[in-house]
């Protein structure tokens, strides 16, 4: 669910006119809402209640200051898989001691970076990697807390570039071979051992991978305490899906109801990092139709949104809801439409053969696209990157100004 309604063939994100809203700051926009954020948020916190848990928000699906500062005023953890994410964490206002550091090529600088500022726990992904945070740390005088992220050979069953944890995906490190590792890692002086996390994937629709995963971990768990290893805490990863088009996600009450009871009797802390869920329906695109061309066979709708702002359709196919702002009748005839970007790739689409009543100049929101929108963006052909606004109830601000054309040459040197 969001807060972009219609309201008299309006659309309205809070309540505010997204009409409105591309007057002001032209388009393409992205606009956000903070209520679906607050609100999404707290139905994991809630989910887990009764649990000792931690909501780690993963920064790389919407990394807006604004929305990391929302999420941090809630005390939302947060999961990062950069040095650069961690400085936006800290600017926004987000406790370092809640931070979780996941990724599968840490830099030395990053490392050194996330054990200044103090980070709750690193997610280690390889031995090599156990390595160099145990000389790191001990170099600075400093333990490291970690978790490994164990690969449980799970399918996941969603789009194949988003599956996470199976063999032959790059994250993580072998479940099978993980409990020589954290043997290994109980040795290290550097390191102290604080949990376990799996990850298998993004966009999952059924609760049966989680369960699968989670009876791995849980078993490793088990084989380690009998080593004298106990684990304090289990993030359970896997990305809960959104609905794009006809998909049923499962809510968070439901995915918490159905692996609280592996948790019984066990005293650990339950970490979970929630990216897509959070952010992606509290976010849309509102672009422009710049024109129409084709005839009878093939009909495009230029937009001024491309797949520089938005590459999730060029991707991984994704199909992503796209509707007029406003819903005119009069002169307006439904046709279909590909709907494409000005950038010089026939990839550049945002949607295909839609069905709808468009004429140039009006505006188009995609929906459902606050997360992997703004934060997968780039500067493609020299296009200067969106703006993003936040609503909230009948405020609005604008949390990123739109690139100008000075900001594309800023700190380049042409050669003397
Ligand atoms: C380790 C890790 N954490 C969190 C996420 C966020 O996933 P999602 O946006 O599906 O919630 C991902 C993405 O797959 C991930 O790999
Ligand atoms: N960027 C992806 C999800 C990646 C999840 C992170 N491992 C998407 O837009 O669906």
């Amino acid at each position: 669910m969001d807060y972009f309604e219609f309201r008299n063939g309006e659309m309205y994100a809070e309540d505010v006119s997204v009409l409105r809203l591309a007057e002001r700051h032209g388009t393409p926009l992205y606009v956000y809402s903070r209520a679906t954020l607050e609100r999404h948020f707290r139905a994991f916190d809630d989910a887990l209640a009764g649990l000792e848990h931690m909501v780690c928000y993963a920064v790389k699906a919407n990394s807006n200051l604004a929305v990391l500062q929302t999420l941090a005023r809630l005390g939302a953890g947060f999961d990062i898989v950069s040095g650069g994410e961690l400085q936006r964490v800290l600017k926004a206002g987000g406790r370092a001691d809640r931070v979780v550091f996941s990724g599968v090529g840490k830099s030395e600088d990053e490392i050194r970076f996330a054990l200044e500022s103090g980070i709750y726990c690193f997610n280690v992904e390889s031995e090599y990697e156990l390595e160099l945070i145990d000389v790191t740390a001990r170099l600075m005088g400093k333990r490291a807390s970690i978790a490994l992220r164990v690969n449980p050979d799970v399918d996941a069953k969603t789009h194949p570039y988003i599956s996470t944890g199976l063999k032959n995906n790059k994250f993580g490190v072998d479940i099978a071979t993980a409990e020589q590792l954290y043997l290994r890692a109980a040795r290290m002086s550097g390191i102290e051992i604080l949990g376990i996390a799996s990850h298998i994937g993004s966009q999952l629709l059924e609760v049966s991978p989680f369960l699968d995963a989670l009876d791995r971990v849980l078993a490793l768990v088990r084989r380690l305490a009998d080593a004298g290893i106990t684990m304090r805490h289990i993030d359970v990863g896997g990305g809960l899906g959104v609905r794009y088009h006809d998909e049923k996600p499962i809510a968070p009450a439901d995915w918490a109801a159905a692996i609280k009871p592996k948790f019984e009797g066990l005293p650990v802390r339950v970490l979970t990092e929630p990216g897509r869920a959070i952010a992606g329906n509290a976010g849309i695109l509102v672009t422009r139709v710049l024109g129409i061309k084709g005839g009878e066979d093939k009909r495009f709708a230029i937009v001024d949104a491309a797949m520089n702002d938005l590459i999730r359709p060029t991707l991984y196919q994704a199909w992503m809801d796209i509707v007029p702002v406003v819903q005119q009748g009069e002169g307006r005839e439904t046709q279909t439409y590909d709907i494409v970007g000005p950038i010089c790739e026939t990839g550049d689409w945002i949607g295909k053969d839609r069905a709808l009543a468009i004429a140039t100049d009006d505006l188009l929101a995609v929906r459902t696209a606050g997360a992997y929108g703004f934060t997968m963006a780039s500067n493609y052909n020299s296009r200067p990157r969106a703006a993003e606004v936040m609503v909230d109830g009948d405020a609005e601000t604008l949390i990123r100004a739109r690139e100008t054309f000075d900001d594309l040459v800023r700190g380049e040197t042409l050669l003397p």
